[in-house]
Formats: structure tokens, sequence, C-alpha cells
């Protein structure tokens, strides 16, 4: 982990300042590409060159786990469906396959700590680190070695998946119950209230939405107010948060973009961040998922999400769905001619 975060640099300065200039004499009123236009000189001043590299190939990584607090019926679904649904994804079946398809993505599944054992299957990078973490209502979710190996993890997959080709990489997770400690590590990272970042996951009744919120401000309480983030994420995290902030580090580390999906994924990059602010400057956020954490988690980051579709799925799918934007932005630098070029009158 150490030299993945030393390796993490400020964005270039130069490649921005060339980016910015490009826009400038590009054939369309400067600035009306808005978002775009940031988005583009920020991935210029990651890759620290301009035009930055079209942002493909794209490879998702959903990085699958369990969770010890689902004891507590804070999930209407039965823990199964974690390792139902990983088979779904190595079979081609899920939400996250048809996306990805669509888009021309390839999809890793990561089990960092599924409950039962998975056989080996094209797609499947066997990293289980325990089956399922322990109730973090109750106690630590994990040890502080736990904690970082999945870390370490993360920041593999990130470099196995850079080696391998991909100029761009997705978060995502599938993990039944992983709402509430995604929830728990948004609070603590953020420092927002429980009642403000506990949300509904899956689809819970008042009732249960109550007491997944007491379950988080419990957990909460444990956490001395030092705490740093290894802490945070063994207390009240789950595997794949941990995974998938060594993700967001690796991608950082290796100055390839990184998007974001929903809250599981927002809660990981939280972490990553409270270990090394600049992560931030390789992160995308793909979407504003419905769950009121990650919309917290993102502000707290300074992402502004690029499409809002009101989904709350997960597995990487809202992320899937910006990719387009993120290459439209990035063609803009390489295709559109110039005023000069093209011979069009300026203002
Ligand atoms: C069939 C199915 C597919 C999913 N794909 C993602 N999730 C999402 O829902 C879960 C978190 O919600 P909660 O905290 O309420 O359990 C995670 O697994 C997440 O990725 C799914 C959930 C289900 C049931
Ligand atoms: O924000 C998400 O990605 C999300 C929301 C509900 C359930 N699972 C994931």
């Amino acid at each position: 982990m150490r030299e993945t975060l030393d390796a993490i640099r400020p964005l270039d300065e130069e490649a921005m300042a060339a980016a910015r200039a490009r826009h400038d004499r590009l054939t369309k009123p400067a600035g009306s590409l808005g978002t775009l236009e940031e988005l583009s000189i920020r991935l210029a001043g990651l890759a620290g060159t301009c035009p930055p590299p079209l942002p493909a190939p794209a490879a998702v990584a959903v990085f699958a786990g369990d969770h010890g607090v689902h004891a507590q019926g804070v999930s209407p679904w039965p823990q199964e469906v974690t390792v139902q649904m990983v088979a779904n994804y190595l079979a081609g079946g899920a939400v996250i396959n048809a996306f990805a398809r669509e888009i021309g993505a390839d999809v890793h599944v990561v089990d960092v700590g599924v409950a039962t054992a998975i056989d080996d299957a094209p797609g499947l990078i066997q990293a289980k680190i325990r089956p399922g973490t322990a109730d973090l209502a109750t106690g630590p979710a994990m040890t502080l070695d736990e904690a970082q190996a999945a870390i370490e993890t993360g920041i593999r997959v990130a470099g196995q998946l850079v080696g391998g080709g991909a100029r761009i990489l997705v978060a995502g997770d599938m993990g039944i119950a992983n709402t509430t400690p995604a929830a728990a590590l948004i609070a603590a990272f953020t420092g927002r209230d429980a009642g403000e970042v506990t949300g509904r996951g899956t689809g819970i009744d008042d009732h249960t939405h109550h007491h997944k919120i007491a379950v988080v401000r419990t957990a909460l309480r444990r956490l001395p107010a030092d705490a740093g983030p290894l802490r945070v994420l063994a207390e009240v995290g789950g595997l794949e948060h941990a995974a998938i902030a060594g993700f967001a580090l690796g991608a950082a580390a290796h100055r390839v973009p990184l998007v974001l999906d929903g809250v599981n994924t927002v809660a990981g990059a939280l972490a990553a961040a409270a270990l090394h602010p600049g992560v931030t400057a390789a992160l995308v956020a793909g979407h504003r998922s419905v769950e009121p954490g990650a919309t917290a988690g993102l502000a707290h980051l300074g992402l502004e999400p690029l499409v809002d579709l009101r989904m709350r799925l997960g597995e990487g799918t809202g992320a899937v769905l910006a990719l387009p934007i993120v290459s439209a932005a990035v063609r803009v630098l390489h295709d559109v001619a110039t005023f000069d070029s093209a011979g069009v009158t300026e203002k």
C-alpha cells in the first residue's frame, strides 16, 4: 500500500493548461460543453498529457462480499443472493452484464468475502479474505489486517486490469446488506449523522429503516474520534468497501480514471481519500444513486455526478452508463477542429 500511496501524484498543471487553451480554440463557444470541459481538462492533468488517451477499453470490477450485520434484519434479501448473483455475473445474466455489453466493457468479479466457496470460472478473481464479515452491530466487522489485505487486493486488481490494457476502470459491488456498512463508512468519513446517510438499500419499510439507522448509530459509537481510515474500515466497513478503496488508490497510482457507481463505491472512495486525498484526481462520479449517502459522499469528495436516472442497483450499473459521456469529453480534445483549421470566424 505504501508504494501505491507514494505513486499518487498531483494533477499535471502543464497538461491542464494545454487542455484549457485547446478548448478555447475549438469550434464552439468557450465553455459551451460545461462539465465535460472540466472533466476533459482534469483527465489531461491525470494522464499528464493533452489530449489525454481515449478512455477505452473499460474494465468493470464487481467486488463481492457478505456481511455479518445481515443477522440484524437490515436487508429484506437472504444472504445467499450474494453468491447467486456472483454466478449470474459469471454467466453474463445480470444488469451489469447487459449494460457492459451495450457499452463495450469487460466484467470481472472479485470475491473478497463471499460467505461460501465459489468454483473457478472465467472472469472470477479469487481473493477471499474471510467468508463474510462479523456483525458490525456487536463488534468490529474485521481485523485491521483483514481490512489492509482487502485494500491490497483492490490495488492488485487495478494493476492487473491496467496491465491487461484497461484505460478506464469501473468499480461495482455485490453484497447483500452492504448498504448498512456503506452508510456507516459515509457517516464516519463525512461527519454526517447516521439518519442523514442511511438509505433504504434494496427497499425496506419505515420500521426496518429506523432499525437500520439505529444499527449504524450503535456501530459508530464504538469508533474513537481519532480513528484512522483503516480502523474505520475494520470496525464498521465491508470487505468489498476496503477493496474498492484499494482499487481507487491503484487507479490513481496508474493515472487511470476510475468511475464510481453508487453508495458502496462512494463509501470505498471516501476511505481511499482518507488514506490519500490525491486519489480524487482520478475519480469520476458516474451517477447519482437514490441512496442519500451517495450524494453526501460525493459532495464530500467534491465530485458532481454525470447522470441521474434515479437508479439504486449497484454492481457498477450507473457507472457504466456514464462511460460514453467520459469518452465523448475526451474525444472532443482529439477530434474537434480549431477555428483556424476549419476556417470558422471567431466572435
Ligand atoms: C437480486 C439483487 C441484485 C443486486 N445487484 C445489486 N444489488 C445491491 O443490493 C445489495 C445492497 O442492498 P441491501 O443493503 O438492501 O441488501 C447489494 O448487494 C447491492 O449491490 C442487488 C440486490 C439484489 C437483491
Ligand atoms: O447506491 C447503490 O449502488 C445501491 C443502492 C441500493 C442497493 N444497492 C446499491
